[in-house]
């Protein structure tokens, strides 16, 4: 088999009891299927939830705490406790962890972006196994990932994984709860996810899951919109994660829908930067920049609003709808002036470029990911 880049996600109900302790047994199978990963020569990225499981009890608590304040300190606690015992298992397979705890501003700012790629690849080229988490203690609720099923998507698609496997405490996807609803059949395979089904999708079912299985179809619809393929499910044993690349891993496959890698820059653009504009473009630029890939000039630009920099991202809409996300080559200054003078004398007025195609990436391509 090639050599793969693959992302693995664990819950942490598949890492911990309710009892707020670390499963030793579930991470030791666990640890062994990574191990098996690596020895096969794949690359393998770790998203582990757990910290607030693991760390809630010897924090005092006697279930997962409920405040902001009690479950960052509870992850305090229980991120030390498991990249501790990471460190250690890994090491009894010659594997070297490194810990990276992220944050939603570490993708929205674009240098942090840069940066958590640059660092992310330094780790892989040097054979190293990144072990991921959201940075609980620091993040404010209102502006964390959702979840590390998001979390992983999102790095999944950073790095060009050639694998999701969110591993969980079920086999997969299911028509409805199968814990609340007994005649819910799974899924082995879907092309896509519709969001009817992410709407029906419920939520956790343990005391220590956060999003369950809607949180896991969002994730999923992003990281395929990417052109990562998913699977959600769970195994046991040395060749569970094997199995899965294999094409037969216990759970649900999701195909990945992009026909190609989309390029960090464009994942950049597309899904984590703000628009500090917009444009409203005439037909001939809609067609341009929609069916032809070309770039946008400013004589199709019919008029713009908001104020932004050369190098901002700004939202671009025909007609009748968005059309997409684009980096300006320009300022809103330039632009506007570009405009009147192309409006006085369209014969004379050279066009300036508004939007690269390098820096373009159209509804179509990303879908309702776009935000
Ligand atoms: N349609 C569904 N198919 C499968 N599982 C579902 C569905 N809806 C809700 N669930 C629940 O989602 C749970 C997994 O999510 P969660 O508890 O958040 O796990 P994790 O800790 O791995 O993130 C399952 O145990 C199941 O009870
Ligand atoms: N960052 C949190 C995990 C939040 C989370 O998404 O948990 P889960 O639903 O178990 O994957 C923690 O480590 O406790």
């Amino acid at each position: 088999m090639r050599k793969q880049r693959i992302v693995v996600k664990i819950g942490s109900s598949s890492l911990t009891n309710d009892k707020g302790e670390i499963d030793q047994q579930k991470l030791n199978d666990h640890i062994h299927a990574l191990a098996a990963l690596r020895e096969a020569n794949h690359e393998v990225i770790l998203v582990s939830s757990g910290a607030v499981a693991a760390g809630f009890r010897r924090l005092g608590y006697s279930s997962r705490p409920v405040t902001l304040k009690g479950k960052q300190a509870a992850a305090a606690v229980g991120q030390s406790l498991l990249i501790q015992t990471y460190m250690e298992k890994f090491s009894v397979y010659g594997i070297t962890a490194a810990q990276l705890l992220l944050t939603r501003d570490d993708f929205s700012n674009r240098e942090r972006y840069r940066n958590a790629y640059a660092t992310m690849t330094e780790l892989l080229e040097r054979g190293i196994l990144p072990i991921i988490n959201e940075n609980d203690t620091v993040s404010i609720e209102e502006l964390t990932f959702g979840d590390n099923d998001m979390l992983s998507a999102l790095v999944s698609g950073f790095i060009h994984a050639d694998q999701l496997i969110i591993l969980t405490d079920i086999n997969g996807i299911y028509s409805g709860n199968p814990r609340t609803n007994s005649s819910a059949v799974k899924y082995d395979f879907l092309d896509e996810i519709p969001n009817e089904m992410i709407e029906a999708a419920g939520t956790s079912g343990s005391k220590v899951g956060t999003g369950g299985m809607k949180s896991k179809l969002m994730a999923a619809k992003t990281a395929t919109m990417i052109g990562v393929p998913v699977f959600i499910g769970h195994g046991n044993g040395h060749d569970k994660l094997l199995q899965v690349l294999q094409g037969s891993g216990d759970g649900t496959y999701i195909a990945g829908h992009a026909k190609e890698h989309i390029n960090t820059r464009k994942q950049w653009i597309a899904i984590h930067s703000e628009s500090m504009g917009k444009l409203y473009v005439d037909k001939g630029a809609e067609e341009a920049i929609s069916h032809h890939g070309s770039s946008l000039l400013s004589a199709g630009v019919l008029r713009i609003s908001g104020t932004f920099e050369k190098g901002d991202v700004v939202q671009v809409y025909g007609i009748h709808e968005l059309l997409g996300k684009g980096e300006i080559c320009c300022s809103s200054v330039e632009l506007q002036k570009a405009i009147e003078d192309h409006m006085e004398n369209e014969r004379i007025t050279p066009s300036i470029e508004a939007i690269h195609r390098d820096g373009w990436v159209s509804v179509q391509k990303i879908g309702e990911e776009l935000s």
